[in-house]
């Protein structure tokens, strides 16, 4: 007898393997990677930072520091052969679908030979991901061929620097730096699971992480941003969006940057860039979608007792920050790179082919009919 609780639908509750890269709904706030509290790391530390611990084990010293993000500096410029890919695809390309054939082209370019080049690859990855989606857009979108190697800082930084063509402002850079360090990892999620099933049959670093994009394409998952601002976009005022939201509810519509397959009461990293789209709104004099997105909140509360998750005032903060909606979930991806990576080194460490088992609920055996019998 498969037992309901454990087999059931969306593999819910099942302990799939083990990790010691993040826990989610178990200590702190919520939320750690490699024992560190998110609301702290969101506080202290910078995004690169986090990409060193996930993928060295151990947060960096201050010389390790200078001497990755110059590593990261440096490997940010695009193989011609990538940039002519690049240019192919069409305008009205999912943003998304750029990002999985950018990953997918590297990796033709740049194998991983041996999995001691993990490392390598993983820089080059969260390194060069912001090129290839802002070569992308500004020159199927604006019809030019920008340069990719700015001399920004950080990843956040040289991201907005290559979309707007101009370095970004010191808060707008803090913010890029905050939402990169929440999407950083999430334990056994469906994109990172999607890594490991990967990993599991021995494959290379830039299959995983394509696969992985795709997964996190969906509106389930990491689209749930761009789905979010959708909404908050259709509203001018916060009374108008109660009405509509209740009409949704209603309707039993699911309303997208609210709920979570794990947590059951809140998602610790909504307080977090909440406090950071508030300020935001203040910086860009915006009195609609920040307060527009305050009366969703307060309304999927008080109505469904389903709270905001990760995704929905990332779509206030990055619509602030003039970022076009079609990118919010490629910027995802340049996050979660480390923790997808991250995953598929822990599950080559220590691997079994994933393949669990199906209840089968097909017809009873039976024998194949003549051609013209059926
Ligand atoms: C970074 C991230 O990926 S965070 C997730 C981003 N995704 C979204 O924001 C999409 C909207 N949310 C959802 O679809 C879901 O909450 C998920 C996919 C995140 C989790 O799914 P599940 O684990 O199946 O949700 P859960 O078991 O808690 O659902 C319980 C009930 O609440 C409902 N519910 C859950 N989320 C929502 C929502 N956002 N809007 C309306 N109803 C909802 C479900 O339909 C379900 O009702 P039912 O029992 O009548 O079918
Ligand atoms: O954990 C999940 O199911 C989804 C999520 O919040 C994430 O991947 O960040």
């Amino acid at each position: 007898m498969v037992d309901k609780a454990l087999g059931g639908a969306g593999l819910r509750g099942q302990e799939a393997g083990q990790t010691a890269l993040c826990t989610v709904g178990k200590t702190g706030s919520g939320l750690t990677y490699c024992g560190y509290d998110i609301s702290e790391l969101a506080d202290k530390v910078q995004f690169e930072e986090v990409a060193f611990l996930l993928s060295r084990g151990e947060l960096p010293t201050a010389g390790e520091l200078i001497e990755y993000k110059a590593k990261l500096k440096s490997l940010r410029g695009l193989p011609a052969a990538l940039k002519t890919v690049l240019e192919a695809i069409p305008k009205d390309a999912h943003p998304m679908d750029v990002m999985r054939t950018g990953c997918s082209m590297l990796g033709n370019l740049e194998m991983e030979a041996d999995f001691d080049q993990a490392n390598d690859a993983i820089d080059r990855m969260v390194a060069i991901f912001p090129s290839i989606i802002c070569y992308w857009y500004r020159f199927s979108h604006d019809g030019v061929r920008i340069d990719v190697e700015t001399d920004d800082d950080s990843v956040g930084a040289h991201f907005l620097h290559l979309l707007h063509d101009k370095a970004p402002s010191q808060l707008f850079a803090d913010v890029m730096n905050v939402s990169l360090i929440l999407y950083a990892e999430h334990e056994f999620n469906a994109s990172t699971f999607t890594a490991r099933v990967c990993a599991s049959t021995l494959s290379d670093i830039h299959s995983c992480v394509t696969g992985a994009i795709g997964s996190l394409r969906g509106p389930l998952h990491g689209g749930a941003n761009e789905a979010a601002m959708e909404l908050i976009e259709r509203f001018s005022n916060a009374d108008e969006a109660e009405q509509e939201l209740m009409g949704m509810l209603e309707r039993k519509e699911k309303i997208m940057g609210f709920g979570h397959a794990i947590y059951r009461e809140s998602d610790p990293r909504n307080v977090i860039i909440k406090k950071w789209s508030e300020r935001l709104a203040q910086e860009v004099g915006d009195d609609v979608l920040y307060p527009v997105s305050v009366r969703c909140e307060e309304v999927m509360w008080r109505e469904k007792k389903l709270f905001c998750n990760a995704d929905f005032f990332h779509a206030s903060a990055y619509h602030f920050m003039g970022i076009p909606t079609k990118l919010f979930t490629p910027i995802f991806v340049m996050s979660r790179v480390t923790g997808w990576t991250a995953h598929v080194k822990e599950q080559r460490a220590n691997n079994r082919i994933i393949r669990p088992s199906a209840g089968y609920i097909g017809p009873e055996a039976r024998p194949v009919p003549e051609l013209s019998e059926r």
